[in-house]
């Protein structure tokens, strides 16, 4: 057996064309197009890719560029400052202040400092809360993306026993949230690095997401034959990209998000329709 692709490259892309007939129907009642903020502190070659990725994906549907850089050794009071405009500033619909932020800074204090209704990462406590309480707020945007991607390839999730590695703010702890939720009715076990047994849980599992940044960690003997293996795990060597699926998990998984082209194309089209929805709301709040 060969795993069917969920291609998240092909799916960012029809999103993609569906956000920007949005945008353009914004601008035409609204008179101006929605803004995308972002903050990058510190020169990391990963993080400034996926913040050009970011603007690059912007261009191409319409939404406006707010690309706000800090040196790697900006103080906590500098990004305060730098949210605090972003915040004040009209022309930003929605922002992301790109992860993670070099060690001098505390991350969940700049989270805290953003405006929740501008908060295109669905990051800000507040908006977790939201999520855990099951009212509406903008949603993180890998975990959607991941959502996503399985509705349009008609995966199904009520009753599947899903399985989680990695228990990161951006993609395993929201993942669980949004998979538990009536709408998509998922079990949801959430390993880790103190997991015992993570062979064991990863073999009970209907879906596979791996999100833990160890490479080739879930190899083809972990899977249940059959299962949906979606790989989040990115870590840069000198050879390349590597995800945490082993290459030879495709053989018995029976259907795999490969990285690169899986996950990643969606967590960047989700961002554009936190904004788009962003967007929506205030033009239907006047
Ligand atoms: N504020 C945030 N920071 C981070 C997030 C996030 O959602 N919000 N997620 C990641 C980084 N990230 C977006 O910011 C991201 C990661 C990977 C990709 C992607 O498209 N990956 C490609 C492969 C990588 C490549 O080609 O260079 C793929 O999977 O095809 C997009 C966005 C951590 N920080």
């Amino acid at each position: 057996m060969t795993a069917q692709i969920l291609d998240g490259k092909a799916t960012a892309s029809a999103i993609r064309s569906e956000l920007a007939e949005r945008v353009a129907k914004l601008v035409a009642t609204t008179g101006r197009a929605p803004g995308l903020g972002t903050v990058l502190v510190g020169d990391d070659p990963g993080s400034r890719a996926y913040v050009g990725g970011k603007h690059r994906d912007c261009a191409q549907v319409g939404i406006a560029s707010l690309r706000r850089e800090l040196p790697a050794d900006a103080s906590q009071q500098q990004v305060e400052e730098t949210i605090d405009e972003l915040n004040a500033d009209p022309a930003c619909t929605g922002y992301i202040v790109q992860l993670p932020l070099p060690r001098q800074l505390d991350a969940n204090a700049v989270l805290e400092r953003m405006d929740p209704a501008k908060d295109a990462d669905g990051l800000h406590p507040v908006n977790l809360g939201r999520l855990v309480l099951g009212v509406e707020a903008p949603l993180p945007c890998t975990p959607r993306g991941i959502v996503e991607l399985l509705r349009r390839y008609d995966v199904p999730l009520a009753g599947a026993r899903v399985c989680v590695i990695g228990r990161g703010i951006t993609v395993g702890r929201p993942i669980g949230l949004l998979l538990t939720r009536r709408s998509e009715n998922a079990t949801v076990t959430l390993c880790h690095t103190g997991t015992k047994g993570l062979a064991w849980h990863v073999r009970e599992a209907d879906i596979v997401v791996a999100a833990a940044g160890s490479p080739g960690l879930i190899t083809k003997d972990m899977l249940r034959p059959g299962a949906v293996v979606l790989d989040v795990g990115i870590t840069r060597t000198d050879q390349g990209l590597v995800g945490d699926i082993h290459p030879d998990a495709a053989q018995v998984a029976g259907w795999l998000a490969p990285m690169p082209g899986g996950v990643g194309p969606m967590t960047r089209a989700m961002l554009l329709a936190n904004v788009v929805e962003a967007a929506e709301r205030n033009a239907n709040a006047v």
